[in-house]
């Protein structure tokens, strides 16, 4: 389980995040919702140890990840599939799959056959490179990359970003079936306001950097929740 307590995050003077809490349960997709630029991805890296926050806590299973790393917190077990994909254009999609080996130690690098059950496209365009895939495809092959380090929370940037709806919903039904596995805690940042809805099992809705909404989908009402993140 993921802990974030009372978190605050600042770019310079300017403050991003406002003692936010959030909690992502193993086997449960926490969708976190709000308008463009309330702080969704700065939540993200600052879980993911990519920018420094300067109060609060975050926790993985009880062990807090202090000030931690991009490495450190891979290493922990926080996986982190950027908004843009950040695929690396010039390499192959094997090559892509396989930059994900650095937090593992030697004899855990292997591309585990169940990352070509889930996406079976990244079989077939193996020596093709990156930067030739659709936009789809390497989206694909970005969740692929962070599914290798075997994570405890997968960290999802806005999936359905500029993405065709045939692959929105292939990407849903991978979502899903990794939660339904129930080892891994999901936590969704998404716009797409019907794909969240339909796939998550918790809701945060951030408005100018604080938590306005923290509710579990049985007591989650849509249009509050929709106008939450719109207005
Ligand atoms: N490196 C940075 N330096 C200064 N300000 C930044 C930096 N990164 C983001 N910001 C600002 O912080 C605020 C929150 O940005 P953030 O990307 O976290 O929002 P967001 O909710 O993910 O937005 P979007 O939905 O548009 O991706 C914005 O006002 C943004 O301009």
């Amino acid at each position: 389980m993921l802990e974030v307590r009372g978190l605050t995050l600042k770019y310079g003077q300017s403050q991003i995040l406002y003692d936010v809490d959030l909690t992502a349960e193993a086997g449960r997709v926490t969708a976190v919702m709000g308008t463009n630029g309330v702080g969704k991805t700065s939540l993200l890296k600052a879980i993911s140890g990519r920018h420094p926050y300067d109060r609060g806590t975050i926790t993985l299973n009880g062990r807090e990840l202090v000030h931690a790393s991009a490495h450190a917190a891979a290493k922990a077990g926080v996986a982190y599939v950027p908004q843009g994909r950040e695929i690396f254009p010039l390499l192959s999609v094997t090559e892509n799959l396989e930059s994900g080996f650095a937090c593992l130690g030697r004899a855990e690098r292997g591309v585990p056959e169940r990352i070509y059950e889930l996406f079976p496209v990244l079989k077939e365009m193996a020596g093709r490179r990156g930067g030739d895939l659709s936009g789809g495809q390497q989206q694909q092959l970005a969740i692929a990359r962070a599914l290798i380090t075997r994570p405890k929370v997968l960290l999802l940037d806005e999936p359905t970003e500029g993405i065709q709806p045939n692959i929105i919903k292939q990407i849903g039904h991978v979502i899903a079936q990794l939660r339904d596995e129930g080892e891994m805690a999901v936590v969704l940042v998404e716009q797409f306001f019907d794909f969240a809805y339909e796939l998550a099992d918790h809701f945060v809705a951030i408005r100018r950097g604080a938590v306005e909404m923290n509710e579990p989908r049985a007591e989650v009402d849509r249009e509050r929740l929709l106008a939450c993140v719109t207005i």
